[in-house]
């Protein structure tokens, strides 16, 4: 068994600095991003080659159109990322070839993907989808879409449109050169004759080994396929590819270039990972609720296992008077949009949810996750999820950022859970002890306050 005690160290001396948020302004589709982060360097982990987020090459060496490398200029994208520099010529060179590229979460995998699609699409025919992008949440799908709409702002002509419960009306059907959305709603619009898929050139999965998972949303995306055109170029994204899912995604992609990384490569260092002994279940509420101070200096999210669980530590909450939102798969869509977007802005600054968030939303404001439950997967919910694990925490320390992970453990079983991530990923845990409190809020602010502070940070290189 792997011993939690074993792996606790010291929290990392001071940390690194926030960045301005590169994406200001980049969420055209109702998305308003907070004002909490504060001025620092990017340039310093971009020049690091240890780093994900380093590149030899600017993006006008890689060959895009002017109007794409003007939409990332008003991104305030100075330098590509790993991931960009390297798949994004493989991407876009002819005949294309499939795809299969996996990159730490928050190194930018969204706009590899993305400039792919810009640069593909012939915008003399932009009402006639010829990209179509998957990704496992309306969250997600909107996320995506507004991506393409803020780098593609200067492409004269484009039609991004969501294909999610609600956004495409039965008369009109699909229009846009760039389809976003989730694979149930995409296949009912194709099997409606209301999404013309035959001029199809790409297909991009995101979070594809959630999406490829035969347990999940596998089956979708297979019968997706099967309605595309034969020669469609696929690329499929993650930060985690299990190895069963990895098998079956050469299957799905075929004879795809591929970037992938090792277990150990995996974690994101800017975000300090902790763990808190709760004496028992019940007190995991307690603890929670003491936390409440350090979650607000900037976002949280709190990760739990049910939706139930969710609305009722709200409720809690609430009548303790703290003020927390909850988002779920159970609430209606514009409601769901509605409080992702007020968590965005700022106005909401701790959101209670379930693993319908933990991939891929980006909220660069976000310094705290806490798994107010491990995740665990399996028959009887037995096994740690160790994927789910990795992109929950990396809701924070998004490009560069700094954040603090949390993980709740309360018995035998949850601390074996977390013991296997920690050794799955060879990382050490910091403890931290609901009975010394003043050194608990030391351990935690020492990282998120402290970050911003450091102007010569040297990022935690990655895959050394
Ligand atoms: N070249 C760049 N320069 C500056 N910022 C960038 C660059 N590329 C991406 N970003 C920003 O980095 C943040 C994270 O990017 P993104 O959401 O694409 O991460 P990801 O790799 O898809 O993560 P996840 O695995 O969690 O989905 C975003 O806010 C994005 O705007």
């Amino acid at each position: 068994m792997a011993d939690l005690a074993s792996r606790i160290s010291k929290p990392e001396e001071g940390a690194a600095p926030q960045v301005d948020d590169p994406t200001e302004g980049a969420n055209s589709v109702g998305i308003v991003e907070n004002a909490y982060d504060v001025e620092v360097k990017l340039a310093d982990l971009q020049n690091d080659a240890e780093s994900p987020l380093f590149s030899v090459q600017s993006f006008e060496q890689l060959g895009l159109p002017k109007a794409i490398n003007d939409g990332l200029l008003a991104m305030n994208f100075k330098k590509p990322s790993k991931i960009q520099e390297r798949a994004l010529p493989l991407m876009i060179s002819d005949p294309p070839t499939n795809m299969i590229a996996q990159s730490q979460s928050g190194t930018g995998k969204t706009a590899a993907f993305v400039l792919t699609c810009l640069a593909r699409v012939d915008l003399a025919k932009p009402q006639q989808p010829q990209a179509l992008l998957l990704a496992p949440s309306r969250e997600l799908a909107r996320q995506i879409q507004g991506v393409v709409q803020t780098i593609g702002q200067f492409c004269e002509n484009l039609i991004v449109q969501a294909a999610i419960p609600g956004e495409v009306s039965r008369e009109t059907g699909v229009r846009a050169s760039i389809v976003v959305g989730t694979p149930g709603t995409v296949m009912d619009l194709i099997r409606r004759r209301q999404f013309d898929v035959s001029q199809l050139k790409l297909l991009v999965i995101d979070e594809a080994d959630n999406m490829l998972d035969q347990q999940g949303l596998g089956e979708q995306c297979v019968r997706v396929k099967t309605l595309l055109p034969k020669t469609i170029q696929i690329l499929l994204f993650s930060a985690t590819f299990p190895d069963n899912v990895h098998r079956f995604a050469q299957q799905f992609a075929p004879k795809a270039n591929e970037i992938k990384l090792r277990h150990t490569e995996l974690t994101v260092k800017g975000i300090s990972q902790m763990y808190m002994d709760c004496p028992d279940e019940g007190k995991k509420y307690d603890v929670l609720c003491k936390l409440y101070g350090l979650m607000t200096i900037g976002s949280s999210v709190i990760f739990v296992r049910t939706r139930e669980s969710a609305n009722e530590i709200q409720r809690r909450m609430e009548a303790d008077g703290h003020k927390v939102s909850a988002l779920h798969g159970a609430f209606e869509g514009q409601n769901r949009d509605a409080l992702l977007d007020d968590f965005r802005s700022g106005r909401s600054k701790v959101l209670i949810t379930t693993n319908v968030l933990a991939r891929g939303i980006d909220v660069s404001s976000v310094s705290m996750v806490i798994n107010y439950d491990i995740p665990m997967k399996g028959p009887d919910a037995g096994m740690p999820d160790y994927e789910t694990y990795l992109h929950r925490i990396g809701r924070t320390g998004r490009f560069g950022r700094v954040g603090v992970s949390i993980s709740f453990v309360y018995d035998r079983r949850s601390y074996e859970a977390l013991s296997d991530i920690a050794n799955h990923y060879g990382i050490d845990l910091v403890q931290l002890s609901p009975d010394d409190w003043d050194l608990t809020e030391k351990k935690v602010q020492d990282v998120i306050k402290s970050s911003r502070a450091r102007p010569d940070y040297a990022p935690n290189a990655l895959g050394n």
